[in-house]
């Protein structure tokens, strides 16, 4: 585990990036961007064992590789206590490969998947049909919405099943590529792979989560 401070040592929020494997780094970055852009100040933690979690306000599941991710969640125990954070109504991103881990199923022996958020994936259905591209996104909520965001899909999946509590935030040839539920954002594209961090204030920082989340300041009582 590695601990940096974007302010000293009295942050707002403690964010977790889960980092058994996959987009760390970027993720640190943007959850740093999107928080100094809200006015708040954050400690980033990289998580590799359990015992972490508990203690961060925001997590983010980075993109990778599903089956290595959830293999490794699985084994040090991490996985239980994501499930509990979002119980607690914290806050999550999960991108790719974090979106097949936290959804319900994603038809494929090899992941357990966290459900965590209620849809149904194909692993790499857009990964077959081109192995990488970048599509300008129209999502909802976001600031600045007649810009659109810059998505960047990496062998991705198709969420090809979605439950009733499920709200799509954003459509990709006619495919639901952001969908959000509860504490819970995810996305099939790696919205860490650009500078464009409107989709991190969103998962984080959008006015019913400040509202709703026990874990921003304002909240706190
Ligand atoms: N860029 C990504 O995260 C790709 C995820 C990959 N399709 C998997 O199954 O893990």
């Amino acid at each position: 585990m590695t601990a940096e401070t974007s302010s000293g040592t009295d942050a707002d929020l403690r964010a977790g990036v889960i980092a058994v494997q996959g987009n760390v780094s970027e993720h640190a970055a943007a959850i740093k961007r999107a928080a100094f852009e809200n006015g708040f100040s954050v400690i980033v933690e990289q998580i590799r064992q359990a015992g972490v979690v508990p203690n961060c306000d925001l997590l983010l599941l980075p993109g990778g590789e599903s089956t290595t991710i959830s293999r490794l969640l699985k084994r040090e125990g991490i996985d239980a206590e994501i499930k509990q954070h979002v119980a607690a109504g914290k806050p999550i991103l999960a991108t790719c490969a974090g979106l097949i881990v936290s959804s319900s199923d994603a038809k494929d022996d090899r992941v357990t998947t966290l459900d965590i958020l209620d849809v149904t994936v194909d692993r790499n259905a857009f990964g077959r049909q081109k192995d990488s591209f970048e599509a300008p996104l129209s999502i909802d909520g976001i600031d600045d919405p007649e810009t659109p965001f810059p998505a960047v899909f990496i062998r991705a999946p198709l969420i090809d099943a979605i439950g009733d509590d499920v709200s799509v935030l954003a459509w990709w040839d006619e495919n639901p590529v952001a969908v959000r539920q509860g504490p819970v954002l995810a996305t099939s594209f790696h919205p860490e792979l650009t500078p464009d961090d409107r989709l991190h204030r969103l998962a984080f920082f959008a006015e019913e989560i400040i509202t709703d989340s026990p874990v921003h300041p304002e909240t706190d009582v």
